[in-house]
């Protein structure tokens, strides 16, 4: 009688165990993601190149757009996530300049 809500519970958790190690993935992507572009932060700071390029955006939204499609995912969805993730990007590239102004450099 319980052996269908056991082997249920048994698919959760198995089903958890994956999300939880795509979690971690998506941490150490978005981590390596960061690093990445702090350094690109620096190197237009240092350089006096705006903080944001709404061009590049584009390229990148109409990419993963395409890509989202093609792998079943919300286009929209991933368009959000891309914006969300830029706007605090162009966030710490906006702080690096500051940073850099103020200490005179
Ligand atoms: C990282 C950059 O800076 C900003 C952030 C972007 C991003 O997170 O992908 C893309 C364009 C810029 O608005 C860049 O210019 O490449």
């Amino acid at each position: 009688m319980s052996t269908g809500m056991d082997e249920a519970r048994a698919k959760l958790l198995e089903y958890r165990a994956s999300i939880d190690n795509l979690d971690a993935a998506l941490i150490h992507i978005l981590a390596e993601r960061f690093r990445c572009t702090k350094a690109v932060g620096a190197l237009k700071a240092a350089n006096k190149m705006p903080a944001a390029d709404p061009q590049r955006e584009q390229q990148q939204i109409a990419r993963l757009r395409r890509l989202a499609d093609e792998a079943h995912l919300d286009p929209d969805f991933a368009e959000k996530i891309l914006t969300f993730i830029a706007r605090e990007v162009i966030r710490h590239h906006e702080a690096i300049a500051e940073e850099r102004a103020s200490a005179g450099n």
